[in-house]
C-alpha cells in the first residue's frame, strides 16, 4: 500500500487557507498514485486554542464533507488528521478516516491531553479507542502526545492493528524524542508507524516536521526535512508477519506478570 504524509505549513486560525492548502496537498498525494493519504493535527486551525469558540468545526461536519468528497474524488483512503471538533458540550481533538468511497468509518479524539501546550484548558479528552479497518487490514490512530503511552499503543496492537498512524505538531525543540519514541513504537509492536507532523511555525513553537515511515523491524522507511513536503512510503503486510515468526514478541508475553 503506497501511504503518502502530507507534511504541510498550517496558518494559524485561518480554516480557509488551510483547507485550500490540504485540498492541493491531496490532489498531488493522488496524482502521486498513493492509496493512502494522512494530514497532520489541527490542520484546520492549528494552535489556536483561545479562538476556538470561533474556529472550532461544529461536529468536525465541515471537513468530514471535505474529506469525504476528496476520498471519493481521488479514489484515495484518508486518515484525516484531527480536527477541533466543537461537540456542544466541549471540543475534542478529533481524527476522522474516510474510505476511498468517501464513507466516513472512524472517529478517535486524543485520549491524551498535552499540558506543556495548555491543551487541557482548551479541549476535553477523548473516551474511545482509534482502531479501524481498512483494505481489510486492521490499522489505529494516535495523536501526537499519545506516543509518550506506549500501552495505549499494545493495546490497540493486540486487538489487531497493523499500522499505527500519528498526525501530530509535534516541536523541534523534541525532534529527538519524536524519532526514537515513534521508531520504538513500530518495534515493540513489530508494526507500522506512519507519523504525519507539521511544518513551520506558530506563535509559540517551531515544528519538527520530519514525519516518518517506519517499518516492524524499527526501519526508517521514509523521512521527510523540516519543511513542507509529501512523504511517499509503501507499506508490505507480509513483513509483520515475517518479522513476527522471527522474533515471536507477541507468543513470548508474560502476562501472568502484567
Ligand atoms: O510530547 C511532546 O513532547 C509533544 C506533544 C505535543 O506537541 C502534542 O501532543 O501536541
Amino acid at each position: 500500500m503506497k501511504i503518502a504524509c502530507l507534511q504541510m505549513n498550517i496558518t494559524f486560525g485561518d480554516p480557509e487557507a488551510n483547507y485550500d492548502r490540504a485540498a492541493n496537498f491531496l490532489k498531488k498525494a493522488s496524482d502521486a498514485g498513493c492509496e493512502l493519504a494522512v494530514l497532520p493535527e489541527l490542520w484546520t486551525t492549528g494552535y489556536d486554542l483561545t479562538r476556538l469558540d470561533e474556529i472550532a468545526d461544529k461536529g468536525a461536519e465541515r471537513a468530514k464533507s471535505f474529506l469525504a468528497h476528496a476520498a471519493k474524488m481521488y479514489g484515495m483512503h484518508i486518515v484525516g488528521g484531527s480536527v477541533a471538533n466543537d461537540t456542544g458540550s466541549g471540543v475534542k481533538n478529533t481524527m476522522i478516516v474516510v474510505d476511498k468511497t468517501g464513507h466516513v468509518i472512524h472517529e478517535y479524539s486524543k485520549l491524551h491531553l498535552f499540558r506543556l501546550m495548555n491543551e487541557e484548558k482548551y479541549l476535553i479528552d477523548g473516551d474511545s479507542d482509534g482502531l479501524f479497518e481498512l483494505a481489510g487490514e486492521k490499522m489505529a490512530g494516535f495523536i501526537c502526545y499519545d506516543i509518550r503511552f506506549p500501552e495505549w499503543f499494545r493495546k490497540q496492537v493486540l486487538n489487531g492493528a497493523r499500522i499505527l498512524f500519528v498526525p501530530a505538531e509535534w516541536p523541534l525543540a523534541r525532534l529527538d524524542h519524536w524519532r526514537t519514541l515513534l521508531i520504538a513504537r513500530a518495534i515493540e509492536n513489530q508494526a507500522y508507524v506512519v507519523a504525519c507532523n507539521r511544518s513551520g511555525s506558530d506563535p509559540d513553537n517551531q515544528f519538527a516536521g520530519h514525519s516518518i515511515i517506519v517499518g516492524p523491524w524499527g526501519e526508517v522507511i521514509a523521512e521527510a526535512g523540516e519543511s513542507e513536503e509529501i512523504l511517499i512510503g509503501d507499506v508490505d503486510f507480509k513483513a509483520i508477519d515475517e518479522i513476527r515468526r522471527r522474533i515471536p514478541v507477541f507468543e513470548d508475553r508474560r502476562t501472568a506478570f502484567y
